[in-house]
């Protein structure tokens, strides 16, 4: 215990050190594919965490998200395979990466593609989604390849359908990745995690990578390290309030469940809000229903979520990501469906979950882990059920030394729901987190009132299902063009667009300018600071991003604010909760 103690203070005071990649052990290769992504200097999880794997250890890491956690392991991953590849011949792969939503495991698979492309090695990544066919899982795994990307229940289908050999898998695997371990239980992987856990080889390092630390990444644990060298990052309730980047700022809104819409108008009308936006909804219809809305005000959004085809939604990532549309109303996962089908009439429920079941992907996840790119605002049209799931979402902004903002809307009815977020966020004694949104005042909401109660009307049930399925046919068809233009362009974006408008008619000329008369000069003067802050922001962001000149460790950054040091004296005791031999 004692030496435990004394390496972390090393690693502590290494932080304070500022080391570069170089000074890490990590290969130059790797080092000259960072610096052409324009990252220069580690973050503190990767400085923690990349000595110890390559020294060959089991990690468990947990930091908030947003911190760099991908190349913490996949650095240090690369690299040992570098090592390893020139020898000799293996007979299946030598690191598997198991994610738990597809559009992760299409992030994390372009990610390692990118970097091995920058290193020039040969080295061979496939992608598995358990909707392959046998065939072509045949074929992703011939070679076989070096790394497998994969959702966890791809494997248990390629063992059962003979594409993969138990002992090749046990001769083989050196390095095992849970990337987002804590989400992986709660994504139903269970039964899929412990099928494969049984094939894993002693010698494999194992590395389980989390947000949040939760007893389903202890279970994982148990399950699946078998190298009794563990480093075990800070617990959730030492860096409680540190969760969400210090650089993102939380407001909240008070106001009635059925005047949501008119202040998400207002907030977005009125330029109170910074671009890009991610909206979140708990349901589809919901999503659908301000789509349809913030169109008949010239605001035109997409929408993402489990039912799409998995080619549009990753194109319509790529778009946003590509900064080809500002507003993205987005559902959190593939279990929507269970929300929404506790949401229709008894009647509907059992014809809804059919085809919940047939048509939407349980594999589906934009909140966990996605890399949205420079989104500034997140707002929670709805509060997501729990705490974490605000974690995650918020999560989405402020990501790499950005700054960003989020804005949930509460209604009465989750009041109770909103309690809960405040009190698991705030540390003890301390102030709240999430304050009252400052410039959006009630004249400026009343001000819209009576256009956004005429047009809210408008928007029926009955439009609502009409447009969901339009986009649907829509994104259906775009789906195919996708599969056959990524085929041969895998970089062209600009082929289809997801932000398009369902209504048939365009919006009407007063909904679409808001008249100055009727916003207060107290909004008109906010709505030009929000102007003049992200003309402003553009800049240092991008200097932040690039440069990290800043020497001192600053607290604002969300990528500086990781700590790893030994928990209090009292929790020590507990079992596995340092590193031990
Ligand atoms: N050392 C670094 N310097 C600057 N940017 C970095 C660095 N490391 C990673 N990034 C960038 O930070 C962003 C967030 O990284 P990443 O997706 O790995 O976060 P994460 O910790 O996995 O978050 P989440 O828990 O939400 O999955 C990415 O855009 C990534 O390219």
């Amino acid at each position: 215990m004692e030496r435990l103690s004394k390496e972390l203070e090393q690693e502590k005071e290494g932080l304070e050190d500022d080391l570069s990649f170089e000074e890490l052990g990590l290969d130059p290769r790797l080092v000259r594919a960072l610096i052409k992504k324009g990252i220069l200097k580690p973050t503190p999880i990767q400085h923690v965490a990349i000595p110890l794997i390559l020294e060959g250890k089991d990690v468990v890491a947990r930091a908030k998200t947003g911190s760099g956690k991908t190349f913490a392991y996949l650095l240090p991953l690369l690299q040992k395979l570098f090592t390893g590849s020139s020898t000799e011949k293996k007979s299946g792969p030598s690191a598997v990466l198991l994610v738990p939503t597809r559009e992760l495991s299409q992030q994390v698979n372009k990610e390692v593609s990118s970097l091995v492309e920058s290193c020039r090695v040969q080295l061979k990544v496939s992608q598995l989604t358990s909707s392959m066919s046998h065939s072509d899982l045949r074929t992703a795994l011939a070679g076989p390849p070096d790394i497998i990307v994969a959702t966890p229940a791809c494997i248990p289908k390629c063992l059962s359908a003979g594409v993969l050999q138990p002992a090749s898998i046990n001769e083989s695997l050196e390095i095992l990745v849970l990337d987002e371990a804590d989400l992986l239980l709660s994504y139903g992987y269970e039964d899929d995690i412990k099928a494969f856990a049984a094939h894993i080889p002693r010698s494999c390092q194992c590395l389980l990578m989390s947000a949040t630390s939760s007893e389903d990444v202890e279970k994982l644990k148990k399950l699946i390290l078998h190298n009794p060298f563990i480093l075990t990052l800070p617990e959730v309730g030492d860096i409680k309030d540190d969760l969400i980047p210090k650089n993102v700022q939380q407001f909240w809104i008070s106001c009635d469940a059925r005047d949501k819409l008119l202040n998400i108008l207002s907030l977005l009308k009125l330029d109170l809000v910074q671009k890009k936006v991610l909206i979140f909804t708990n349901t589809i219809d919901m999503a659908f229903r301000l789509k349809l809305f913030l169109e008949k005000f010239g605001i035109k959004s997409a929408v993402l979520n489990a039912e799409l085809p998995q080619n549009s939604r990753l194109h319509i990532l790529e778009e946003f990501n590509a900064g080809l549309f500002d507003y993205l109303i987005a559902t959190d996962d593939g279990q929507t469906k269970e929300k929404e089908a506790n949401e229709e009439s008894n009647v509907d429920k059992k014809r809804f979950r059919k085809r919940a079941k047939q048509k939407m992907d349980s594999e589906f996840g934009v909140v966990r882990g996605i890399d949205f790119k420079n989104v500034y605002t997140v707002i929670n049209f709805e509060l997501p059920p729990s705490a974490a799931g605000y974690v995650h979402r918020i999560g989405r902004t402020g990501r790499a030394y950005n700054t960003g903002a989020s804005i949930s809307l509460v209604s009465s009815d989750e009041v109770e729901t909103f309690g809960e977020i405040q009190s698991f966020l705030r540390a003890d004694g301390d102030t709240d987190i999430i304050v009252p949104f400052p410039l959006l005042t009630k004249n400026a909401v009343e001000s819209l009132r009576y256009r956004a109660e005429d047009v809210s009307k408008s928007v029926t049930k009955i439009a609502i299902r009409e447009s969901r399925a339009l986009d649907l046919r829509n994104e259906i068809l775009n789906s195919v063009k996708l599969k056959a233009h990524f085929e041969s362009n895998p970089r062209d974006l600009d082929l289809l667009k997801h932000d398009k408008t369902l209504s048939k008619k365009p919006p009407a000329p007063h909904l679409r300018d808001v008249p100055d008369y009727l916003v207060d000069p107290v909004t008109q003067e906010a709505s030009k600071v929000i102007k003049l802050a992200r003309a402003a922001m553009g800049n240092i962001q991008s200097g932040c991003r690039r440069g990290f000149k800043r020497k001192s460790r600053n607290d604002k950054d969300p990528l500086k604010t990781f700590l790893a040091e030994a928990p209090k004296k009292s929790r020590r005791s507990g079992g596995e909760k340092r590193r031990q031999k």
